[in-house]
C-alpha cells in the first residue's frame, strides 16, 4: 500500500491510498518439482558481498507495470511484476549448475555484453563452473558441440560489436532443440533474441515443462528496433540512435552544401520506427519522418512533395528520414513482379523504400522544375552500420544488468521468465506476455506531436 498527498484548487490537502496490486505469477521449478531441494544463497559466502537483512528480493519487492496512473475509483487492481535481484534461497547447487546460452535474431549492440556478463556472473556471483555456448542461434542446439566459456575467455568481449557466439535466422526445430538441451544435461538455458526469438522460446518452455525437466529457462530481450513490448527498451537500442544520427548529421551537411539539396536516410525499424522517431527527435536537423506506423502519400494537396516544395524554397534544403517498413503500400509492386519474400525467420523482406523515394523525388523534379535548376538528392543508407557495433556506456551497463538478474533469476528457480527494465527498475515477466506484446510507436502520444511540431511535416490525413 502506498499513500500520498495532493492539494486541489482550494488548497485543502487530501492523502490518497494507492493499494490493490496484482502481482502477475512466474513460473518456478517448484510448480514442476515440488520435492527440490533448496539451497543458501552462495553470496552469503562471496567477500564482495555483505548480505544484510535488506540485501536480498522478497516475493513482495514488485515493480509496476504502469507508474503513471490517473486516481480514480477503478476497482482495477494495478499490475506489478516481481522485481529482479538476488534471492536469500537458491534452488541450483552451483556445483551442479550446466549453463547454456544462445543468441538469436538479428544483431544488437551489447550482445557480446550480455554474454561476457552471464558467464563471469555465472562463475563469480554463484561459483559455476559449467557454462557453454551455443553456436548460431536455435539451431546449434542440435548442431554442432556447444563451446565451453569462461571468465578469462570473454573478459574482452564486450569491446567487440555482433555475437561471437554467432546468430541465425529460422532453424527452429522444437524437438531438436529440446533434445538437444536434454542430451547435454543443461540445466539452465540463457536465451538472447528479439520478438521471433521469444515466440520460439515459449515453445522451448513448454516443451520442456511437458518433458518435466528440471531446467530454467531464462530470456534476455534484444530488438535494436524496439519491438518487444512491456520493456523500456532494449540494450542496444540508444547506441543504435546513436549511430543512426551520424547517418542523419551526413544527410544534413551534404544538403545544405547543395543547391535544392534533399538528404534522405533509410533506418531500420521493420514493423516499429522507434529509431527513427528518436533519431529525428535527437537530431534536430529533420524536416521530415515517415515511419510504418503512419501512411504518407507523395503527390497533391498536403503531399511529401508539396511539402519539400516550400521547404527548398524556405531552407534550400530537406532532411527526410524513413524507416525501411515505411510507406510499402505506396510503393508501386506490379513494376518489380514483386511476390511477398519472406527471411527464414518467416520475416517479411521489404521493398526498398528509400531506393523508390529517391527515384520519385528526382522524376517528380525533372516532371515539375525548369532544366537548368539545380537538385541534388544524397541517399543514405547505413543498414548493418547502426547494429554492428559495440554498445555505448549506458547500453553497456544495461546489459551487465540485464544479464545479472537472469541469473538471479533463474538460480532462485524461477523459470519461461524474460527479465528486463520496468520504469526504470529491472523485473521477471513470463515469456508468453513478452512474446505477445509488440511495442508500435503510439502516433496519438505526445512523442509523435513533438516530431511533428519538430519538423513541421504533413500529417497526411488531409488527401
Ligand atoms: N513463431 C515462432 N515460433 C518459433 N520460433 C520462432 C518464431 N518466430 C521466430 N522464431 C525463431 O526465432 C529465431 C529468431 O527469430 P527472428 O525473427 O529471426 O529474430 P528476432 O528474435 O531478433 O526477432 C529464429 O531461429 C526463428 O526461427
Ligand atoms: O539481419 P537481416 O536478416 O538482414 O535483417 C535485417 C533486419 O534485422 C533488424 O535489424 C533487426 O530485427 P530483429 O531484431 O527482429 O532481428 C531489422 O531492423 C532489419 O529489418
Ligand atoms: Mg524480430
Amino acid at each position: 500500500m502506498a499513500s500520498s498527498a495532493t492539494t486541489d484548487a482550494g488548497g485543502e490537502e487530501h492523502h490518497l491510498t494507492i493499494q490493490n496490486i496484482r502481482v502477475q505469477k512466474l513460473p518456478h521449478l517448484l510448480h514442476t518439482h515440488p520435492s527440490l531441494r533448496s539451497h543458501p544463497n552462495p553470496l552469503d559466502a562471496n567477500p564482495f558481498f555483505h548480505p544484510s537483512s535488506e540485501f536480498y528480493i522478497t516475493p513482495s519487492d514488485v515493480v509496476l507495470r504502469h507508474i503513471l496512473h490517473g486516481v480514480s475509483d477503478s476497482p482495477e487492481p494495478r499490475l506489478a511484476y516481481h522485481r529482479a535481484g538476488p534471492r536469500k534461497t537458491v534452488y541450483f547447487d552451483p556445483g551442479h549448475v550446466r549453463a547454456a546460452i544462445v543468441t538469436c535474431g538479428g544483431l544488437c549492440p551489447g550482445m557480446n555484453t550480455v554474454i561476457r556478463e552471464l558467464v563471469v556472473g555465472l562463475w563469480d556471483l554463484y561459483g559455476a563452473r559449467h557454462i557453454f555456448g551455443v553456436a548460431a542461434g536455435y539451431r546449434g542446439f542440435y548442431s554442432g558441440e556447444p563451446v565451453a566459456l569462461n571468465p578469462k575467455m570473454v573478459h574482452d568481449w564486450h569491446r567487440k560489436g555482433g555475437t561471437v557466439l554467432e546468430t541465425s535466422r529460422g532453424g527452429f526445430d522444437l524437438h531438436r532443440i529440446v533434445d538437444g538441451i536434454q542430451d547435454r544435461g543443461f540445466n539452465q538455458v540463457y536465451i538472447i533474441g528479439g520478438d521471433g526469438t521469444m515466440r520460439g522460446m515459449v515453445e522451448i518452455f513448454n516443451e520442456i515443462q511437458r518433458r518435466e525437466l528440471n531446467i530454467a529457462v531464462a530470456g534476455i530481450p534484444k530488438t535494436v528496433d524496439n519491438d518487444v513490448g512491456i520493456i523500456d527498451r532494449s540494450f542496444g537500442f540508444q547506441t543504435a540512435v546513436e549511430m543512426a544520427q551520424q547517418a542523419i548529421s551526413a544527410a544534413h551537411t551534404e544538403a545544405e552544401s547543395a543547391v535544392n539539396g534533399i538528404g534522405l536516410v533509410k533506418l531500420m525499424g521493420r514493423s516499429t520506427g522507434h529509431i527513427a522517431l528518436h533519431a529525428t527527435l535527437s537530431s534536430r536537423d529533420v524536416d521530415c519522418c515517415l515511419i510504418p506506423e503512419t501512411d504518407f502519400y507523395l503527390e497533391g494537396r498536403g503531399g511529401l512533395l508539396e511539402f519539400l516544395d516550400a521547404r527548398l524554397k524556405e531552407n534550400g534544403h530537406a532532411v527526410v528520414v524513413v524507416a525501411e517498413g515505411a510507406g510499402q503500400d505506396v510503393i508501386p509492386r506490379s513494376d518489380v513482379a514483386h511476390v511477398e519474400e519472406k527471411d527464414e525467420s518467416g520475416n517479411p523482406v521489404f521493398l526498398d523504400v528509400g531506393g523508390w523515394l529517391k527515384s520519385e523525388l528526382k522524376k517528380w523534379w525533372a516532371r515539375d522544375h525548369v532544366a537548368d535548376e539545380l537538385f541534388t538528392v544524397k541517399y543514405i543508407d547505413p543498414t548493418y552500420m547502426i547494429r554492428a557495433v559495440p554498445a555505448n556506456a549506458t547500453d553497456n551497463l544495461y546489459c551487465t544488468l540485464v544479464a545479472h538478474s537472469a541469473i538471479h533469476g533463474a538460480m532462485a528457480g524461477y523459470t519461461g521468465f524474460v527479465s528486463g527494465p520496468i520504469n526504470g527498475n529491472y523485473a521477471y515477466i513470463p515469456v508468453e506476455e513478452v512474446a505477445r506484446a509488440k511495442n508500435p510507436v503510439d502516433t496519438r502520444d505526445h512523442k509523435w506531436a513533438w516530431v511533428r511540431s519538430l519538423t513541421n511535416q504533413p500529417d497526411f490525413e488531409n488527401r
